[in-house]
């Protein structure tokens, strides 16, 4: 499509080398109140203010000439009916069989406009910036703040994960993770026949204690006694408080055998303790996996050997 030059928005002059009009656009002519014919043909500078003449004639020529360009210079021209008409202008040279020059003319006002325009364009840009800096700032925020929550969160899971499974008295585990680690240890064994040993434990006539000394001495042994309990344990062990003064201790891959020697260290340990409260000893109860074993069945053993040893005389380790 070829540029139609009449409609540009701002005047064309074209000049032959010698610096004389051999074509214009309609705008040129309609802003200058001239015919086409009145300006080819003649200099430029014929339709300029004095100085704008001098101006051109000293200064924006020689530069095209020099140059082959010049650049937003300004000059003013005056119509027909003898208005001035400030322009700025931009020239280049032109090469080929016609050389000459092309001088691109801007009205001021028009300048102004477009100025306006670009300071607006500024302005909303400087605004957009702004507002996506603040939005920035609002999602940095944000992320702050999800990542804290996030950290509360994870904080508040493992304290309800703690309370869950903790006794909060002596810090052992609660009877949860003995149900657990029960189930777990009676699938191993029913895959892979890996004997367990379970230990259940009490103290002897803990009411003594409390009666005699209170409610927080009791307390105190218990916290003593599980410290004992907890002695030399290997990590695959599991010591649970199963509530009140009995424990539980479940020793993986042991025999009942070896888990008497365990529970005599411990019941020699708690023997040793005795401390501000008198006496303090503990009676054991042993049994190892049976073939046909459900959890209770396991555990009511257990609870039937350290009945024997209470019946016995108490300080004792008894199997079934
Ligand atoms: N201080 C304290 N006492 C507790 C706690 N839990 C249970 N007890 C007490 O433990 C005592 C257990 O008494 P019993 O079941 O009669 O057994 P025992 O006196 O140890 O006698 P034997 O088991 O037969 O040797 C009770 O007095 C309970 O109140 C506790 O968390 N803290």
């Amino acid at each position: 499509m070829q540029p139609d030059i009449d409609r540009l928005p701002g005047g064309l002059i074209v000049l032959d080398e010698a610096n004389i009009v051999t074509a214009v656009n309609r705008t040129l002519c309609d802003w200058l109140g001239r015919a086409e014919t009145e300006l080819v043909g003649h200099a430029p500078e014929s339709w300029m203010t004095g100085g704008s003449r001098i101006y051109y004639l000293g200064h924006v020529l020689p530069a095209l000439r020099l140059h082959g360009h010049a650049e937003e210079m300004t000059l003013t021209f005056t119509s027909a009916s003898g208005q001035p008409l400030p322009v700025l202008l931009s020239a280049s040279s032109v090469a080929g069989d016609e050389p000459g020059y092309q001088l691109l003319l801007l009205p001021m006002q028009r300048r102004n406009l477009v100025e306006e325009q670009l300071q607006q364009a500024r302005k909303t840009a400087e605004q957009a910036t702004e507002e996506k800096a603040r939005a920035l700032e609002q999602v940095q925020a944000l992320a702050h703040e999800l990542e804290q929550r996030q950290e509360q969160l994870s904080e508040l899971n493992a304290k309800l994960e703690l309370m869950a499974t903790q006794d909060p008295l002596t810090g052992l585990a609660n009877r949860r993770v003995y149900d657990r680690q029960i189930e777990a240890q009676l699938a191993l064994f029913h895959r892979t026949r890996t004997p367990f040993a379970l230990v259940l434990t009490d103290i002897d006539l803990f009411k003594r204690i409390n009666d005699r000394f209170g409610h927080d001495a009791g307390d105190r042994v218990l916290k003593d006694v599980a410290q004992c309990l907890h002695q030399g344990l290997r990590e695959i062990d599991t010591l649970v408080r199963m509530g009140g003064e009995e424990f539980a201790l479940i020793l993986p891959s042991t025999t009942a055998e070896q888990a008497i020697r365990v529970a005599e260290r411990k019941r020699e340990l708690v023997a040793q303790y005795g401390g501000r409260y008198g006496e303090v000893t503990m009676s054991f109860g042993i049994t190892e996996i049976c073939p046909h074993d459900t959890k209770s069945l396991l555990y009511g053993r257990a609870d039937r050997a350290l009945y024997d040893a209470k019946h016995q005389g108490r300080n004792r380790v008894c199997v079934r």
